[in-house]
């Protein structure tokens, strides 16, 4: 069995988590493309922890431009075995108030400007994501927010819009319609194509405003955003470090980390060789 190196991508408010030991900034490129910025290595007590803000240090790149396929190739590159990912989001529940933290288990994407897969023409896939969350993952974060103090919803439904600006008042109600939980603009395709690379993905996302549907409250604008960001980033920390103490020793296999066992339509002599050189950087376990 193999141990645990959790790879952290870090939301707005997260650009650093301080509590890292034995820190060294890797530079890495992928077949895609550069990630977001240098990736930030380091350990908490025996567990390897890679870091990577995702709009970059300085804040530099909106959502529709980040290159995720980069920074979700970069991390598997850089060996890590899961991911927690951690967003600030607008709530779409009375019951989730700023500085709440929800257990995203579910994803509505509606973005439309991005591009959503490793594969591509040359080699053809289909991954499931009907469970495109790590419930063991999961599970392990929210029961570490929970124990540095923060209110965590288990479970949720993520809508993904593709922003830059924030949604109209008729889309935020019909989000609410449909029953979603909170809204951002970032963890897809983030979570599909960390699934495509077979690593298992949570999402902890921590509310930082009602959006734009609440009657008693104004439309969220950055101002209350930035407000609320820095107390959710100071717990966000104490759960990475608290999460680290439930990583040390093994990790036991999980399914994720042979997805794409029958998801790969495409046979070996039909594919396409410098397709199957990009895709041996994601999986090297089937292309390398
Ligand atoms: C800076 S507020 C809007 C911005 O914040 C969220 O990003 P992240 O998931 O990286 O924390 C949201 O999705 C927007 O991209
Ligand atoms: N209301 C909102 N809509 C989209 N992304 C967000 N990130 C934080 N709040 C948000």
């Amino acid at each position: 069995m193999s141990q645990w190196t959790l790879g952290v991508i870090g939301g707005s408010g997260l650009y650093e988590i301080d509590a890292l030991e034995n820190r060294e900034t890797l530079r890495i490129e992928t077949p895609w493309g550069q990630p977001s910025d240098e990736l930030l290595a380091g350990s908490i007590g025996d567990v390897r922890i890679i870091f990577l803000p995702r709009h970059g240090r300085g804040h530099r790149v909106p959502p529709s431009q980040l290159n995720f396929r980069a920074n979700i190739a970069a991390l598997k590159i850089a060996g890590v075995t899961d991911i927690l990912s951690v967003s600030a989001v607008g709530s779409l529940k009375e019951h989730l108030p700023p500085g709440h933290f929800v257990a995203v288990d579910q994803f509505i994407d509606r973005t439309f400007a991005r591009t959503k897969s490793f594969f591509e023409t040359g080699c053809v896939a289909h991954v499931s994501v009907a469970d495109p969350v790590c419930e063991r993952l999961s599970k392990l974060a929210a029961d570490s927010a929970r124990a540095t103090g923060s209110e965590v919803q288990d479970g949720g439904t993520y809508l993904v819009m593709e922003g830059p600006q924030f949604s109209t008042r008729a889309e935020s109600l019909l989000y609410r319609s449909w029953n979603c939980d909170v809204i951002g603009m970032t963890n897809m395709p983030e979570a599909k194509l960390a699934r495509e690379a077979e690593l298992p993905y949570a999402s902890i996302a921590m509310v930082t405003d009602y959006d734009c549907w609440h009657e008693e409250e104004g439309p969220v604008d950055m101002a209350q955003i930035v407000a609320c960001m820095h107390d959710n980033a100071a717990r966000a920390r104490a759960m990475i470090v608290e999460l680290a103490g439930k990583l040390q020793g093994e990790r036991p296999a999980s399914p994720i980390d042979t997805a794409l066992d029958t998801a790969v339509v495409t046979p070996p002599d039909a594919r396409d060789p410098e397709v199957v050189r990009r895709l041996a950087a994601i999986a090297p376990r089937l292309f390398a």
